[in-house]
């Protein structure tokens, strides 16, 4: 079995799956009066002829040592999440080798920071650490096929 380190996210490594969903360094403007900075499109929703959505997902956590033998991916739509809660989490991508996923790398995302995850990228499921949460979901409806799923050499993320 493989074992992969998870890994402290940052822009520049997440660059070739998505975007980090966290204010940047200086707001792009002032609104509402100079009472609220707006930190205007971190991410673009791809929805390939669908319709955007926004929902929850509750889920129960998994926690690290965890096992990842299956990757997905939306060759349709982005899927941003967002959590709403106070914790970390993990997200697990791969890179696309020949309509395959390559080596699985997983991020730690620290709490409140959430990630948009670019059409057709490859990604585990949903995976809070270690307590329930909930996440704000945004991706595509629509029709044609968006969920691609592959089973994968087993990989054992690790803190
Ligand atoms: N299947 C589903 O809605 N969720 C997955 O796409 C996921 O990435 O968690
Ligand atoms: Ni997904």
């Amino acid at each position: 079995m493989t074992t992969i380190k998870a890994r402290p996210i940052t822009a520049d490594e997440f660059a070739p799956f998505g975007e980090l969903l966290t204010p940047r360094e200086a707001p792009s403007k002032m609104i509402n009066a100079g009472r609220c900075e707006r930190h205007h499109a971190l991410a673009t929703v791809e929805r390939g002829g669908g319709e955007a959505i926004i929902s929850i997902f509750r889920s129960e956590p998994v926690s690290l040592p965890y096992d990842c033998a299956l990757l997905e991916r939306h060759p349709l739509g982005s899927q941003a999440f967002v959590p709403l809660g106070p914790d970390p989490w993990l997200s697990i991508v791969a890179p696309d080798e020949g309509g395959r996923p390559g080596a699985p790398i997983a991020f730690l995302v620290p709490a409140g920071m959430g990630v948009n995850l670019r059409a057709g990228v490859w990604h585990g499921v949903l995976t809070p650490l270690d307590r329930p949460a909930d996440f704000l979901v945004v991706d595509r409806e629509g029709g044609g096929v968006n969920l691609e799923e592959v089973a994968i050499a087993p990989v054992t993320v690790e803190a």
